[in-house]
């Protein structure tokens, strides 16, 4: 895809992959992109940061809860005005905390699907915008098991089956030009996260 000119939203970009692909996305040249993120002090060093290497009209921040419609809806909003247009939604927040396995469920998985939606309405020919592409980051552990994870595991699967879905019904792609695509990467992090989230498992699915 030719990134030149496209303006783009990445939800929790503050850092870690959604910071990475802020920067690429800037170093293709796209025209704008919106962070819309919970951490507004990681939010605004990455901004402060990739406005001196790049331009600072062309990013900005945006505090916004990925499970608050309301939040996501100004985010929306307001890069459409900022910037005039919404091409690529990055749907990349998310945690992994099964010991707050419901609010990880509702992070990784309900909201994604919510803006989702929220991304076809803007983006979408039908209600008057230039069509675009939605990427979900899904995981690996979306695509097999994992059982130090067992919900992360289980919403990161929803991902992938409500894309395929999505995708495979074609849509979005032939009434609105969207099209939706999904990641699923591995980690490196498994020497440390996997000692400590195991614990839960342990302490909650065995029965000795
Ligand atoms: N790191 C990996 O190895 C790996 C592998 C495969 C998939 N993933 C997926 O990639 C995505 C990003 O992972 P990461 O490693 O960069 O994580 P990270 O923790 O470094 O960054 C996640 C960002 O999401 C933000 N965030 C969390 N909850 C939010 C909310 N409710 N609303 C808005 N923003 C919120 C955080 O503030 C943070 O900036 C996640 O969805 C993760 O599941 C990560
Ligand atoms: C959201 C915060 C982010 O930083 C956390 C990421 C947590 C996990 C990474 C995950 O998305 C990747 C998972 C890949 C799993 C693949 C298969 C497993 O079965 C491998 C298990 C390996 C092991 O048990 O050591």
């Amino acid at each position: 895809m030719d990134i030149s000119g496209k303006v783009a939203i990445v939800t929790g970009g503050a850092q870690g992959i959604g910071r990475a692909v802020t920067e690429c996305l800037l170093k293709k040249g796209a025209r704008g992109v919106t962070i819309a993120d919970v951490h507004e002090q990681k939010g605004q060093e990455t901004v402060n940061e990739f406005s001196q290497q790049y331009d600072n009209e062309r990013v900005t921040f945006m505090y916004a809860d990925v499970t608050l419609k309301s939040q996501m809806e100004d985010v929306f909003r307001k890069t459409k005005t900022t910037f005039g247009r919404v091409d690529i939604f990055i749907c990349n927040a998310g945690i992994c905390n099964e010991y707050e396995w419901e609010r990880m469920v509702d992070i990784n998985f309900t909201s994604t699907i919510r803006n989702t939606y929220l991304a076809v309405e803007y983006m979408g020919t039908k209600n008057g915008g230039n069509g675009g592409v939605i990427i979900i980051n899904s995981s690996t552990a979306g695509l097999t098991q994992f059982p130090v994870l067992p919900v992360y595991s289980a919403a990161k699967s929803g991902l992938v089956g409500f894309a395929r879905s999505v995708a495979v019904r074609q849509i979005i792609d032939t009434k609105c030009s969207v099209r939706i695509g999904i990641l699923a990467g591995y980690s490196s992090l498994f020497s440390s996260i996997g000692f400590l989230l195991d614990i839960y498992v342990y302490e909650h699915l065995t029965c000795q």
